[in-house]
């Protein structure tokens, strides 16, 4: 319990470390705006403002340092730290090559119509590019590059003709039409090596370590595959996470909006930018061990886009769990198991477990439990700011195994715990239209939700 605690305190001051860094943000976002204000009857009254003339759709626009000399401060947030540049590194081999200076990007909220209404600013930084929130935006966020992005890393599903002939033509076209370096895993450097020796222009890493760097060196990261592709790429940032552009090569496409028909248009509009994104928080797993003596003996935290579920594995047992929600007790689960989702995994394994489907930029914790051994005990939907902690008792009569994302099953033996909390890096995903419209369309084609035949007309009246 002590162990356990600390556990708590840790997620604690993970949250309060993103508040922090929010709160500092908001600070210069304040001062930014002050000295706007001093800047609008030097410049801009003479030279207007580019973003002005899209007030009307009360967007908030974020301008760079060199813009704030002339911003009308209407609502400008000018704080945007300048990108360092990387060093070129003279070292021919691809796993050691530095890529160029990384992109910079602003985001901006819309208010979809909303013109009266007074605009809340949601705080998000996003200093050096990389996206980190201490809250849930509630408005639709627009990414608009400041300057063109200049590496993209291609995310493949393996063992797939069709992906990897794709991969191939995205990528000659992104080298030759669009001056795009390209960076891909190991394997999928083997094998376009092995199909010709012109992509001996593409990189990769050498070693798990530089995976550790991945979001400083990319700008933008493409999957081609299904969900479980996007699952994967996701799972290669264990902290802040670059735009991601997933591509339809699956079965359902919860995560995948994009049509690889189309990819040089969707690709075109992406790089040239503006677009919608969705910010896809994931959950940040810690597996705190009974006999953990203090939290240096914590496990590598895990990130989950979907969830993590935690059940009786080969067991023939129910599984026997006690659960709490900060520090207050919530129930015991008895049955084949739990699910603690996000809301982006609320149409996966929870919602095949009698959840909700969530709209992902709902800020929300799914609380499901899988096949309960008890007539009353229905999902909950927690509010996202909360801890949660899953303790295998020490009266239960088997074992227990968590996994994540439907991977790496890891085994809590009695007084082992799992800690659960919002981790302060999302995936922000691309969205072919926007969160909600691409929200719908994968729940009608990909659950077919709601589709009935329509009644006939004709028939008794009123
Ligand atoms: N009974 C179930 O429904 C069940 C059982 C195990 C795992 N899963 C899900 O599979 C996910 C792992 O996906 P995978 O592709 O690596 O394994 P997988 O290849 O076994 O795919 C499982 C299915 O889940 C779908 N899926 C994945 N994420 C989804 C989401 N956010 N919304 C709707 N459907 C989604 C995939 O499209 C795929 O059809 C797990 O995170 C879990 O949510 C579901
Ligand atoms: N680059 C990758 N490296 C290793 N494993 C991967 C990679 N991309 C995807 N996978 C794994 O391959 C499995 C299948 O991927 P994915 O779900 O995208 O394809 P699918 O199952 O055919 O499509 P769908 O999920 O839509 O049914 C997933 O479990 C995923 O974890």
């Amino acid at each position: 319990m002590r162990t356990v605690a600390k556990a708590l305190r840790r997620v604690a001051e993970g949250k309060a470390a993103a508040q922090a860094e929010a709160a500092e943000w908001k600070r210069k976002y304040e001062l930014e705006r002050a000295r706007n204000q001093r800047y609008k009857s030097e410049e801009v009254a003479s030279e207007g403002c580019s973003c002005c003339s899209a007030s009307s759709s009360r967007q908030l626009v974020v301008h760079t340092e060199t813009e704030q000399a002339k911003c009308c401060g209407n609502h400008g947030i000018c704080s945007h730290e300048v990108l360092a540049d990387e060093v070129a590194n003279p070292n021919s081999d691809p796993a050691c090559k530095m890529v160029a200076r990384k992109a910079s990007f602003k985001l901006s909220w819309g208010c979809n119509g909303n013109k009266s209404g007074q605009h809340k600013h949601e705080v998000v930084s996003f200093e050096k590019g990389d996206i980190t929130t201490a809250e849930r935006s509630s408005k639709q966020i627009l990414l608009k590059w400041e300057s063109p992005p200049k590496t993209v890393f291609i995310v493949a599903k393996p063992n797939s003709t069709s992906v990897h002939a794709l991969c191939v033509e995205m990528i000659r076209w992104l080298k030759e039409h669009k001056k795009i370096d390209v960076l891909v895993e190991p394997r999928v450097r083997e094998e376009l090596l092995k199909e010709s020796f012109y992509f001996d222009f593409v990189q990769t890493w050498q070693d798990d370590e530089e995976i550790k760097h991945l979001h400083t060196k990319v700008d933008l990261v493409i999957t081609l595959g299904g969900d479980g592709t996007v699952l994967w790429a996701a799972s290669l940032f264990k902290g802040p996470v670059p735009p991601v552009v997933p591509f339809s090569l699956g079965s359902l496409g919860f995560l995948t909006p994009f049509q690889s028909e189309h990819y040089r248009e969707s690709l075109e509009a992406i790089l040239k930018g503006p677009f919608s994104i969705t910010l896809r928080h994931r959950l940040q797993c810690h597996v705190v061990r009974d006999s953990a003596k203090d939290e240096l003996e914590f496990e590598e935290p895990i990130l989950v886009l979907n969830e993590v579920t935690i059940d009786r594995g080969i067991s023939s047992y129910l599984t026997y769990l006690e659960c709490y929600c900060d520090s207050s007790f919530v129930t015991c689960v008895q049955g084949d198991g739990l699910i603690i989702s996000t809301t982006s995994g609320s149409t996966a394994y929870s919602l095949a477990a009698g959840g909700s489907m969530v709209h992902p930029q709902v800020p929300a914790i799914l609380f499901t439990p899988i096949c309960p051994h008890s007539l009353s005990f229905r999902p909950l939907i927690l509010p996202e700011y909360v801890a949660l902690r899953v303790q295998v008792p020490f009266n239960s009569r088997g074992q227990a195994w968590a996994s994540f994302d439907g991977k790496d099953r890891k085994q809590l033996s009695a007084g082992d715990a799992l800690i659960c909390s919002m981790a302060p890096w999302p995936v922000p995903t691309a969205c072919l239209v926007d969160s909600t419209t691409d929200f719908l369309r994968s729940i009608h084609e990909g659950l077919h939700w709601n589709l009935r035949k329509t009644q006939s007309f004709d028939g008794p009246r009123d």
